[in-house]
C-alpha cells in the first residue's frame, strides 16, 4: 500500500529542513527524502559549513587575527597543513549533522533514503539499493540544491584541478594556485589560500569581482587582495585547463595567454540538481543552469509542487533558502501569515576581511534616479577598531536625501556580518538615520560606526542644503 503524506520534501539542506519542520509544526504528516548518507545537503557536507569553518581555522592558524598585536610576520603555526584544516572541519560537520538529525527527529519527520523522481504531481518514486518505492503526497517541495558547474574542457581530478566540493581533498597546500571565477566562491577561497601564504592568481571574465556588491566595498576588498599578493586578472576568460607532465596546471585564456600554477580551483557557478527528478512528468522545465522557475510563493507550474533554495537560483544564500522553505510550507497549507520581505535579506560574504550588506547599492540607486546621500565610518576612527587592530574596515550607510530613510548598509571589516543586523532591524522597522544619531551605543564597540556614519552623512547633506 502506498504511504500518503501531507508534504514530502526532496532534499535535506537548509531550505528542505525548514519546509519540513514548518509543516510538522502545523501538525502535518511530513517525509523528507535524502539521497546522501547524511542530512544537511551541500550546506553541511561540502559548502557553507566546511568553507566557513576552514576560514576560521585559517584565520586562527595563520595568525591573521593576531597580526595587529604581534606584528605582520606572526604565525600561530609555522607550517599549516591541509590536515590541520580538515581536522577542524570534520569536527564541525559531524556536530552539525547530529544537531540537524535531532531537530528533524524531534519534529517527527520521517526520513526516506534514496533518489526521488516524479511519477506525477502527487507521486514520487524513491530508489535506493533495496529497490524502488512509490510515495504519495498532496504537496511536494523540491529542495535539491546545486552542484559545482563543470566543463569538459576542465578535467577536475581532485588532486591538482578541483572544484569547491574538493578543496579539502587537496593533500598538500600548493605554493601557487589559479582560481577561476571571481564570484563569491572564488573570492572566498582566494582569500583563504592567500592568507595561508599561497600565491593566488584570480581570473574573472567580467571587469569586476562580486558584481552584485557595492563598488566601493569591492574596491576596499581588492586592496586587501593585493596586499595578500593576489594577482587579479580581470576581463580574462579561461577556455580550457591542462594537466602538465610535471604535475603543474595550465589555464589557457581566450586572449591566448597561459597561466601556470601548482593547483587550480574552478568556481564558475553552480548547476541545479534536477537531472534525476523527471520534471517532465509534472510539466516543469528547468533552465540551462538547472534552475526551476517559481512564483512569489515558490510554486512551480504544477501548483502543488514548490521549489526552494539554491535550485531556484539567485541569491543562493543558506539564510534566504531557509526562509523560502518556511514560506513554501506555509503556502502549501493556506497559511498566508508569513510576509517575509526580500528587500531586507542580508548578504554575508566570507572574504578576509568579511563583507556584509543589505538594501541598495549606490550604482542601483543612481540607475533608479533615487536621490541619496552616503555616510561612511572608518574603523580607524573608532576606538574599538583601533583596539581590535582593524584599521581598514568601513561601514557605509546610504539614505534617502529627503526623508532620510535608510536605503542600504554596506560593511567590510571585522564583525561585518553580525554588525549588519543593527542596520537591518532599523531598516525593517522603518527607522531613519536619526535613530543612529539619537541612540547611545556601548563604548567602545564597532556598532558605534553606525553613529559616526550617520553624522558623516548628515554633515555631507547639510553642505548641499
Ligand atoms: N557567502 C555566500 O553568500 C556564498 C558562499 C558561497 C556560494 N554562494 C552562492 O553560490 C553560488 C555559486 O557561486 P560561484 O562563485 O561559483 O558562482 P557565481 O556565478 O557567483 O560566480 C562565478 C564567476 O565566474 C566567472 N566566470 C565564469 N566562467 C568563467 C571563465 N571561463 N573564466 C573566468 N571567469 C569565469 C563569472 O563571470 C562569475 O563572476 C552563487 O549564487 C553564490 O552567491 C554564496
Amino acid at each position: 500500500m502506498t504511504t500518503v503524506y501531507d508534504l514530502i520534501v526532496i532534499g535535506s539542506g537548509p531550505s528542505g529542513q525548514r519546509a519540513a519542520i514548518y509543516a510538522a509544526k502545523l501538525g502535518k504528516k511530513v517525509a523528507l527524502i535524502e539521497m546522501r548518507e547524511v542530512v544537511g545537503g551541500a550546506c553541511i557536507s561540502t559548502g557553507t559549513i566546511p568553507s566557513k569553518t576552514m576560514r576560521e581555522a585559517v584565520l586562527h592558524l595563520s595568525g591573521y587575527n593576531y597580526k595587529s598585536i604581534y606584528g605582520m610576520n606572526y604565525r600561530v603555526k609555522e607550517r599549516i597543513t591541509m590536515a590541520d584544516l580538515a581536522f577542524r572541519v570534520q569536527h564541525v560537520i559531524k556536530t552539525e549533522i547530529d544537531v540537524t538529525e535531532a531537530q528533524l527527529s524531534r519534529n517527527n519527520i520521517e526520513m526516506l533514503t534514496g533518489t526521488a523522481s516524479f511519477v506525477d504531481a502527487t507521486h514520487l518514486k524513491v530508489t535506493n539499493s533495496r529497490g524502488s518505492t512509490i510515495y504519495e503526497s498532496a504537496n511536494i517541495v523540491i529542495a535539491t540544491g546545486t552542484k559545482p558547474a563543470a566543463s569538459v574542457k576542465v578535467p577536475i581530478n581532485g588532486t591538482s584541478i578541483i572544484n569547491s566540493d574538493l578543496v579539502l581533498d587537496l593533500k598538500t597546500l600548493p605554493k601557487t594556485m589559479i582560481v577561476v571565477g571571481g564570484g563569491v566562491i572564488g573570492v572566498e577561497f582566494t582569500c583563504m589560500f592567500a592568507a595561508l601564504g599561497v600565491r593566488v592568481t584570480l581570473i574573472e571574465r567580467r571587469p569586476r569581482l562580486l558584481e552584485f556588491a557595492d563598488q566601493e566595498i569591492v574596491e576596499a576588498l581588492s586592496y586587501h587582495l593585493r596586499d595578500a599578493r593576489v594577482t587579479m586578472r580581470m576581463n580574462e576568460e579561461v577556455e580550457s585547463v591542462e594537466e602538465m607532465e610535471d604535475g603543474s596546471v595550465v589555464a589557457n585564456l581566450e586572449s591566448k595567454k597561459k597561466i601556470q600554477g601548482d593547483a587550480l580551483l574552478f568556481a564558475v557557478g553552480r548547476q541545479g540538481n534536477v537531472d534525476e527528478l523527471n520534471l517532465s512528468a509534472i510539466g516543469v522545465e528547468s533552465d540551462e543552469r538547472g534552475r526551476i522557475p517559481v512564483d512569489k510563493d515558490y510554486r512551480t507550474k504544477a501548483r502543488n509542487v514548490f521549489a526552494v533554495g539554491d535550485v531556484i537560483g539567485f541569491p543562493s544564500l543558506a539564510s534566504v533558502s531557509m526562509e523560502q522553505g518556511r514560506v513554501a510550507a506555509a503556502r502549501a497549507f493556506g497559511d498566508e501569515s508569513i510576509l517575509s520581505n526580500p528587500s531586507f535579506y542580508p548578504y554575508g560574504i566570507w572574504t578576509i576581511p568579511e563583507i556584509s550588506f543589505l538594501g541598495k547599492t549606490e550604482e542601483q540607486l543612481t540607475e533608479e534616479d533615487v536621490p541619496y546621500e552616503v555616510g561612511v565610518a572608518y574603523y580607524r576612527e573608532i576606538a574599538r577598531g583601533q583596539i581590535r587592530g582593524d584599521t581598514t574596515g568601513r561601514l557605509k550607510l546610504i539614505f534617502h536625501r529627503e526623508n532620510k530613510s535608510i536605503l542600504g548598509v554596506h560593511i567590510i571589516g571585522e564583525g561585518a556580518s553580525e554588525l549588519l543586523h543593527v542596520g537591518q532591524a532599523v531598516m525593517a522597522l522603518g527607522g531613519n538615520i536619526d535613530y543612529f544619531v539619537d541612540t547611545v551605543f556601548n563604548y567602545p564597540t564597532l556598532a558605534e560606526a553606525y553613529k559616526v556614519a550617520a553624522f558623516n552623512g548628515l554633515n555631507r547633506l547639510s553642505k548641499f542644503e
